[in-house]
């Protein structure tokens, strides 16, 4: 079992952090193979997903000798979705929005909590409640000056922008101090429905984007 800081690190080893919100069981875990056949390493599954908490058990049993890819449960708004997560076997707990209670969930069962945060009031309450990476959510509202800002009064807060990374922003949110991004629409949603070839020419687009700007 990998330990929380190690969880941390391979989320930011694995730069991109997919985001899927699938619309039944199958097209999630489609979807998170798909994107893991292109090289991503790190998928986030949204709870709006129908039966959110068994696909991650899949995919957990799926890559369980596969100590790389690191399998998170995004949209979690309460304490009771955390733990319905983790059971499953979650190991990195994302919101869209800070939530005390839930934070105190995951800090019990030593699980990252990555919520997401506007303002500076909001960064300071997730870092009091030991959030280990701040989600900058929506990041096209924040736009990407505001993780220097952001690091001005926090030095040390890591930085997940979320919300409106494309292939195309992505190095101006590297270049501002992301710790990590996560993408949705622009990886797992291609034109056309269940196309999940395409998804993972995405994954891979994105992949590979992600390992030129970290050798600059
Ligand atoms: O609910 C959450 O926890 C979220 O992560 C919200 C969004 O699903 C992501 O922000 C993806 O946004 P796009 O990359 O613009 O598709």
């Amino acid at each position: 079992m990998l330990l929380k800081y190690e969880i941390i690190n391979k989320v930011h080893q694995a730069g991109v952090v997919a985001v899927i919100r699938g619309y039944s069981e199958e097209n999630s875990y489609e979807t998170a193979k798909a994107c893991i056949k292109g090289n991503i390493t790190a998928i986030e599954l949204a709870f709006t997903s129908p039966n959110a908490d068994v696909t991650i058990k899949k995919l957990r049993s799926k890559y369980q000798t596969d100590t790389d890819v690191i399998i998170g449960a995004g949209t979690v708004l309460d304490p009771a979705t955390a733990r319905l997560a983790i059971v499953a076997g979650a190991q990195f707990i994302v919101s869209p929005s800070f939530n005390e209670e839930t934070a105190k969930l995951c800090n019990l069962y030593e699980v990252p909590y990555m919520p997401g945060c506007l303002t500076p009031t909001e960064v300071q309450s997730a870092l009091t409640y030991g959030a280990d990476v701040v989600k900058v959510f929506p990041g096209s509202v924040a736009g990407k000056s505001v993780i220097n800002e952001i690091h001005g009064p926090f030095p040390n807060v890591n930085v997940m922008p979320t919300g409106g990374v494309s292939l195309e922003n992505m190095a101006d949110w590297f270049n501002k101090g992301a710790f990590v991004v996560g993408v949705g629409g622009s990886m797992v949603a291609p034109g056309k429905k269940d196309d999940y070839q395409a998804v993972t020419v995405n994954a891979k687009k994105f992949h590979a984007k992600y390992l030129d700007l970290i050798k600059k």
